[in-house]
């Protein structure tokens, strides 16, 4: 599963150009045949606008909020891509400038403003950014765009014009929540966010909402939190990025990367300041794993603990005979990945970035199983007992459960990432197949498949080609887990004609069914959905 292929000529670059909009869908070219049953839209999001003006964003994660809708139907494709709406691009447009602060660029006062009403903006104190470039999912019969903030944006999935903006603190009490919700067949949305409570007391909420309401009226009123889990420091939350839930339980792990809260509450009333700037490793914790029933929905007192990790994507997670199967795309040690996603090393010559990546936490696909039931008196044994991994979990003195894991994919700095499953068969089950976007030094160039029981790995790739997560789409009625597409958007700056492509793989062993090729150059997207 490692790449076979180099970057001399630097067409990564293009992931992180600004691109414009489009007035309409545009036809597709169309390689192969699509599967007849294939009738649905992708949608993707990513940043879109890297400047405004002459002002640069530093970070991977700032740039405006880009959709991307490849539709297909009847073995046609059209692509077409808007960007959102938010506060945070009308008010760029209008003033031309950066107004709002975002993950890692900070805005500035506005220059023509006189001093007067710049004092009383900066007491204003700067604003949450509604920048919604991670991912789209669904809520009831909507779909909304998000980021990890208190904004989501509903959008029309069809136009992809954007309705409204929703605070979600005028439902919950959070400060933010993750773009990775779990969503049941039924459509209940879970997800886990920072709450800064009162009296600085901090906690990690986990929140609830439910399906299509039969009044129709908006399911959002009715969400609420279900559960706290605990932070392991006062005034430091964790940075959370996704979670894990099986049939009855949440799984949760606490990473050493922490946000120094002191630092960004009082951050907030100083220009100049910005999220990246709050974020601080925590070297002694190492990394800590929580779980909660679902129903009732209940936090368990029990201490997992393990060696230090960043961690972004769970795969899946799911239980067996009194254990919890917790599968991961970690990264070794406790130094932020973020660090590493500034733009300018991103755009940097193949020499450079590779070098870069060398000094980074190197990422690995882990294992870890957490016995269900614990005993004092196993002090010192390893507790699990599945037949089939080599995970342990070992009770000490102190009454903590230290984990060592099995590894399920290793590489130097070969990350299988963006992680995806059959996900409606499949999330919270004994499952065999994970797919992925395969990471070369942080540059994207292949997609992979992980037999995450056997560890057989497949790969597509192809040179000077730039692929997106992967989404599966099962085939109906299938049977087999792995019965279905993988839909890929894969950008080729070096091609003559058509350097964009929707690529269709067979899940079953990476080989290509179609592509979908167009007239444009898509930026980086980091997660969507397929919508039948
Ligand atoms: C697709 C290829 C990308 C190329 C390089 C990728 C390298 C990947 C290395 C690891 C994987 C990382 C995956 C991350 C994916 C992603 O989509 O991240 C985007 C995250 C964003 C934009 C997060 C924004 C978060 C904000 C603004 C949070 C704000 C807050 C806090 C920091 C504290 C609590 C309050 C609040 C306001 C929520
Ligand atoms: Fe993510």
């Amino acid at each position: 599963m490692v790449s076979r292929i180099e970057h001399p000529a630097g067409g990564y670059k293009k992931l992180f150009e600004t691109c414009e909009e489009l007035n309409e869908p545009i036809s597709a070219v169309v390689v192969g045949v699509i599967p007849e049953w294939l009738s649905g839209s992708l949608l993707r999001l990513g940043p879109g606008m890297f400047e405004i003006g002459a002002e640069p964003f530093y970070h991977l994660f700032d740039g405006q909020a880009l959709m991307h809708k490849f539709d297909l139907k009847n073995g046609h494709v059209t692509y077409y891509r808007k960007f959102v709406k938010t506060d945070s691009y009308v008010r760029a447009m209008t003033e031309k400038r950066v107004v709002i602060t975002e993950f890692g660029t900070a805005a500035y006062p506005d220059p023509c403003k006189n001093i007067f009403s710049r004092f009383f903006t900066y007491f204003r104190g700067i604003e949450v950014t509604d920048n919604c470039l991670v991912s789209v999912y669904p809520v009831g019969e909507d779909f909304y765009a998000c980021t990890e903030t208190n904004y989501i944006t509903k959008v029309d999935p069809d136009t992809l014009e954007t309705l409204k903006r929703v605070d979600l603190c005028d439902y919950l009490s959070i400060n933010g929540v993750t773009a990775h919700p779990h969503i049941e067949n039924d459509g209940t949305v879970y997800n886990i966010g920072n709450c800064f409570g009162k009296n600085m007391s901090l906690a990690y909420n986990i929140v609830k909402i439910p399906p299509t309401q039969k009044d129709k009226t908006d399911p959002i009123a009715k969400s609420e939190v279900i559960v706290q889990l605990p932070s392991s420091e006062r005034f430091k939350p964790s940075y959370v990025h996704s979670f894990g839930m099986t049939e009855n339980y949440f799984v949760f792990v606490e990473t050493p990367v922490k946000i120094n809260l002191l630092k960004f509450l009082t951050a907030w009333s100083i220009w100049g300041t910005n999220y990246m700037d709050c974020f601080q490793s925590n070297e002694t914790m190492g990394t800590w794993f929580h779980l909660a029933t679902k129903d009732p929905a209940k936090y368990i007192e029990h201490k997992f603990r393990t060696s230090a990790f960043n961690l972004f994507h769970h795969i899946n997670s799911y239980e067996d005979n009194g254990f919890i199967v917790v599968d991961l795309c970690t990264w070794k040690g406790h130094e932020f990945v973020y660090n590493y996603l500034y733009l300018a090393n991103l755009r940097e010559n193949w020499e450079e970035v590779k070098q870069a990546a060398t000094r980074a936490p190197q990422p690995e696909v882990r294992r870890y199983v957490l016995p269900k039931d614990v005993h004092k008196e196993a002090q010192g044994k390893n507790l699990i007992s599945l037949q089939y991994t080599t995970a342990t979990a070992v009770m000490r003195s102190d009454g903590t459960i230290w984990l060592e894991p099995e590894v399920l994919f290793s590489g130097p700095r070969q990350a299988f990432e963006f992680p995806q499953i059959n996900y409606n068969r499949f999330c919270g089950k004994d499952y065999s197949f994970a797919y992925g976007l395969g990471l070369n030094h942080f540059i994207p160039d292949r997609i992979c498949k992980l037999n995450v029981k056997t560890k057989e790995t497949w790969v597509w790739q192809e040179p000077d080609s730039y692929p997106s997560e992967p989404i599966f789409v099962q085939t109906p009625n299938s049977a087999e887990e792995d019965d279905g597409v993988l839909l890929s958007i894969v950008v080729n700056p070096g091609a003559d004609q058509r350097p964009g492509f929707l690529l269709i793989l067979d899940a079953r062993d990476l080989t290509e069914i179609a592509r979908a090729e167009v007239e444009a150059i898509m930026p980086v997207t980091f997660h969507g959905m397929y919508k039948p």
